[in-house]
């Protein structure tokens, strides 16, 4: 059994919109709709989708703040609804944007107060506060408050906030969203440092180059069902999607190119194709479409179709 299990999660909200001036009607989103997941230890599962599709829904509720509808959940064998106390000892949660922060408490403060409530010692605490606030880059600001820190560095900390009680399953909502690109990079060396110590971890963003780079599986959710998931590159092909093959050659006539849907014979092919024709190869090599192409594409397909039961 994988670390963590999720089996037909449903979760429904019932909100009240207005429809008028003074007149409101009940109004039901089915925010998830029977979503199961897998993710073994040592693993990155994204969760990718348009706004609203159900992603911190799920993510709230394998961290015990949303209770399903129907379904089960599990972390390490322990069950996310009856034996909430002890999940929330092995997870580490990052929320986009992250509210728990004390605005007049520094950095350090701040991650030592959280350090406290997971039953640190107060010098443990500490020490691992400044651990984490390095791991992170905000050394040089720890001591500042954090009503003074950027969206940047209060993305970082919560980073930091999530990492404090050494958690086995980490839950990650958009944890690059207003982080420069020197420091998102930072943080993506952070995660795959965290997968290859041996968590879990459950991601979701926005910015799909570095879904690609960091999962090793990506399921695309959509009005809440999961439409398609897969590794990424097995996603791209059970889509349709498949790599184009490039060659580019001096022949007699001048400068040319020769290019086909395929992989590494495809490409020999092209190259014996372009010495057949009297041509120097100046430069072969596959291209795989981008992950972003197959997931807009994805999403678009579905507008306005029904769909799949969940
Ligand atoms: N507390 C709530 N009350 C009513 N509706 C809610 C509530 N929380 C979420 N929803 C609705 O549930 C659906 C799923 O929301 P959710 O926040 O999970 O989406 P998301 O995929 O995380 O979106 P985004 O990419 O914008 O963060 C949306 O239609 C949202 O409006």
């Amino acid at each position: 059994m994988a670390f963590v299990v999720g089996v037909g999660l449903k979760k429904r909200f019932v909100s009240k919109e207005r429809i008028g001036l003074f007149k409101t009607r009940l109004k039901v989103v089915e925010a998830l709709a029977g979503v199961d997941v897998e993710i073994e230890k040592g693993r990155l599962w994204s969760l990718v989708g348009p706004n609203g599709a159900g992603k911190t829904t799920l993510v709230k509720i394998f961290s015990t703040l949303l209770l399903p509808d129907e379904g089960s959940a599990f972390i390490g064998g322990l069950d996310v609804v009856r034996e909430a106390h002890r999940v929330k000892k092995i997870i580490g949660l990052m929320l986009y944007p992250d509210k728990g922060f004390f605005g007049r408490l520094s950095g350090v403060e701040n991650l030592i107060y959280y350090g406290m409530l997971y039953g640190l010692s107060k010098r443990e605490a500490r020490r691992r506060a400044l651990e984490l606030l390095e791991l992170v880059g905000l050394w040089e600001v720890r001591n500042r408050p954090y009503e003074e820190y950027s969206a940047g560095m209060r993305a970082r900390l919560g980073l930091a906030k999530a990492l404090i009680s050494n958690p086995e399953f980490l839950l990650l909502d958009e944890p690059t969203v207003g982080i420069d690109p020197v420091g998102a990079r930072k943080i993506r060396d952070v995660i795959r440092g965290l997968k290859r110590d041996g968590r879990a971890i459950l991601f979701t963003s926005h910015n799909l180059y570095e879904v690609e780079e960091l999962s090793d599986e990506v399921a695309i959710i959509i009005n809440g069902r999961i439409v398609a998931r897969g590794a990424p590159e097995e996603l791209k092909r059970k889509l349709g999607f498949k790599p184009m093959a490039y060659v580019r050659a001096v022949c007699r006539d001048g400068e040319r190119a020769f290019s086909s849907y395929g992989g590494g014979n495809v490409l020999a092919e092209l190259v014996k194709k372009a010495a057949e024709e009297g041509c120097s190869v100046i430069e072969a090599y596959v291209k795989e479409p981008p992950l972003e192409e197959v997931v807009v594409k994805t999403i678009g397909a579905y507008e306005g179709r029904p769909l799949p039961r969940g």
